[in-house]
């Protein structure tokens, strides 16, 4: 059914003029986020309304408010006043558009009152019964937006679930919604959400998800039932086409698809339509299908056609022209010299967060923050450096960032072991999650003060997306990009548009790791401590992060990307070759013919990780690859001012330990002409058309 999609950077103004004229419902809240009339189709706010009633009026029957007794079925009797949009959760009850019983669950237990812009929207509109693409700011709601409609929908149909018994009577087999995420822990999160707001009916909900226990997971829902499934594609699938499971949806009413564009892209599109077509047929039992995300490229408004009605709506919460990050989250570049300055730069700004909210700086808060990189390997090896930091040198100094915790997420963790890193970081105070793009999608960690992007994301979509997890609801929060300046130009191609502006603040972000200098003692100390703690990482490890790099390698960048990877090993890791990569490899990135490029076999240990021969002591590496050929001392030897004289980083790694040159070279002038803000400004007012100011 679906097409493969093209993913990549799309406006969203474009993507909406391209795909269907965009049926809004009108906000009465003054807000920025209010459609363009020129390219929108709007019915008026009194038609719109008269249109609604009046669907509702056929569909639905009425719910009072009555916790404890049986809805009654009646006409909506919607009077005029009920000729507008409703903002409130309650105003919900009072018209008797949603069970009391949901609505108490969350003006009550969940404590919301005010609907967000795409909830009045979204929620007004999918009471009808109307299929819905709606795209909206990350952490603006889209949750509830969706669980809403799916729940009444289905207490529409079955008023009997309203109300909560002792003994249930739900069966697998009964399956009135399924929802899908890319994701198993945003799976997780919806399924906590939606079992928030059924908390006082007779709903259950179930979770599948890849990485569980299956069976574990058809025993509860065969023992408690199930209404609503949320679930990833690949488990969904696998439970829908086994005819044992025992699960089943015959009388579906509603299909979710959350993050929809990333479900309709290359990756999980053969998953979702074959779920579609173990769905029954709408042709014989009519469902309402939703589609939220906060990106909307114009590839997938192509695709979401073939699922939804040919009347769908498309809600959006956000401007054409406009962006989709939340204006309210300050968003930093940071250029650096090479690759080598990254941990440097990133545990200066964590420290001076940290010190600045035990300060008590104004505005300042706990530094809780995730660290992006584009890939595990990568993830892996901050992780390493992070955790392995020392404030006073040696090995038992405390943590430079104390009272900060450090964690790693990524898809090659077991699902206990990711559900157990997600609940740490969501209870911490202050904490820094190093992470791959598993956790960048509707994950709603609480109170993250920054998001931290370390290289480049693969696409606009996902910056967007991983910018979104801070600054959610109505919590601020900052955002930062750390790229070298081989990536310059990229950036500025994909980051277009995006209210990003320079950040020169950081010392350690602007040091030339290839030249001697003196720096003061904050940097020096800063770059001693990173030196000490990436000695300690094995060469495994290093050498599968520099090949994670390699696999992100753009062919138009290729050669200053080598350059900048070689440098990376040389100035941040001391090695005197870069890692080896196998002909077949190099032939197939189309690198073999670049100087710079080693090619042959790196030693592999025996986990079948890249290891070396010894000599390198390897403190506290994962993948086993202790040693390499003494070549990975690296920091501190004659470069490197203020952290020279420590003396201390030659006695590890190997006879050549700070033969490197260590950091230094302040690089006057280097980062001038990547700061200065160009005129910019096409779009009138919209971030849209406007060149980066980096
Ligand atoms: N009406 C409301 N008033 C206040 N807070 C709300 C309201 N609705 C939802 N929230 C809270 O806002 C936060 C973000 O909600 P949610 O995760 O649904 O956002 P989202 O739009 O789906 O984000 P993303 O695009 O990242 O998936 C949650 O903590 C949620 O509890």
């Amino acid at each position: 059914m679906f097409n493969v999609c093209r993913r990549g950077p799309a406006s969203i103004s474009r993507a909406l003029s391209a795909a269907v004229p965009t049926i809004r419902i009108p906000s009465t809240r003054p807000s920025c986020l209010s459609l363009d009339n020129q390219t929108s189709t709007r019915l008026s706010s009194e038609s719109r309304w008269l249109h609604i009633s009046s669907a509702l009026r056929n569909q639905a029957p009425a719910y009072r408010h009555e916790s404890n007794q049986e809805s009654t079925e009646q006409p909506m009797g919607f009077g005029k006043e009920q000729q507008r949009e409703v903002t409130k959760f309650q105003e919900l009850m009072d018209h008797g558009m949603v069970h009391g019983n949901v609505v108490e669950s969350i003006t009550k237990g969940m404590g919301h009152h005010t609907m967000t812009e795409v909830q009045t929207m979204t929620i007004n509109a999918g009471l009808l019964g109307t299929d819905i693409v709606a795209q909206a700011r990350t952490g603006t709601g889209k949750t509830l937006g969706f669980l809403i409609p799916t729940v009444q929908n289905i207490l529409r149909q079955s008023p009997e679930l309203a109300h909560r018994r002792q003994h249930t009577r739900a069966k697998a087999s009964d399956i009135r919604a399924v929802i899908i995420s890319p994701t198993r822990e945003l799976a997780e999160q919806i399924a906590v959400e939606a079992d928030k707001i059924c908390r006082n009916t007779g709903l259950k909900v179930q979770v599948a998800v890849g990485g569980n226990s299956k069976r574990m997971m058809l025993n509860k829902t065969l023992r408690e039932g199930c209404h609503l499934l949320v679930g990833t594609p690949g488990r969904l699938q696998d439970l829908l086409s086994d005819e044992y499971s025992g699960i089943k949806a015959p009388n579906l009413t509603t299909l979710v698809l959350d993050e929809a564009d990333r479900l309709l892209d290359a990756g999980f599109s053969r998953e979702v339509e074959a779920i579609i077509d173990l769905l029954p047929n709408r042709e014989h039992v009519d469902r309402q299908t939703l589609l939220f995300s906060a990106t909307m490229p114009r590839e997938v408004m192509h695709l979401v056609r073939n699922t939804l009605k040919p009347d769908f709506e498309f809600v959006q919460a956000v401007k054409p022209g406009d962006i989709a990050t939340h204006e309210k989250i300050p968003q930093k570049i940071v250029i650096t010299p090479g690759i080598e300055n990254f941990m440097p730069a990133l545990l200066e700004l964590s420290k001076r967060e940290i010190a600045r909210y035990e300060a008590k700086e104004e505005g300042a808060k706990p530094f809780k923050a995730i660290v992006y990189f584009s890939s595990t390997a990568n993830v892996n090896l901050a992780h390493d450096i992070f955790a392995g930091l020392r404030a006073g040198g040696g090995l038992f100094g405390k943590h430079p960032l104390h009272p900060a915790t450090v964690s790693v997420m990524h898809g090659q963790l077991t699902q206990e072991q990711r559900t157990r890193v997600s609940e740490r970081f969501r209870r911490a105070e202050s904490a820094l999650l190093f992470s791959s793009d598993v956790t960048a999608r509707g994950m709603d960690f609480p109170n993250v003060s920054h998001v931290i992007q370390i290289g480049l994301p693969p696409n606009q979509e996902q910056y967007v997306h991983r910018i979104g997890r801070t600054g959610r609801g109505d919590k601020t929060g900052e955002g930062f990009i750390i790229v070298d300046k081989s990536q310059l130009q990229p950036a500025r191609r994909m980051l277009r548009g995006l209210p990003i502006t320079p950040d020169k603040s950081l010392e350690s972000a602007a040091v030339d790791m290839t030249k001697d200098t003196q720096l003061p003692k904050s940097v020096a100390d800063t770059l001693s401590q990173v030196g000490e703690s990436t000695k300690m990482v094995s060469r495994g490890t290093k050498v599968a992060a520099y090949m994670g790099y390699l696999g992100q390698i753009q062919r138009s960048d290729a050669a200053e990307s080598i350059d900048a990877l070689n440098q990376w090993t040389r100035y941040g890791w001391g090695f005197e070759q870069p890692p080896m990569i196998a002909p077949i490899l190099a032939n197939k990135l189309g690198i073999a013919r670049l100087p710079g490029v080693n090619i042959g076999r790196e030693p592999r240990d025996e986990s079948g990780g890249f290891g070396g021969s010894g000599g390198d002591r390897g403190f506290g590496g994962r993948s086993g690859g202790f040693g390499d050929r003494g070549s990975s001392g690296g920091f501190g030897g004659r470069g490197g001012g203020g952290f020279r004289d420590r003396g201390s980083s030659g006695g590890f790694g190997g006879r050549d330990g700070g033969r490197a040159g260590g950091f230094g070279g302040r690089g006057g002038g280097r980062s001038g002409g990547f700061g200065d803000r160009s005129s910019g400004g096409r779009g009138g007012g919209s971030f849209a058309n406007r060149e980066p100011s980096f």
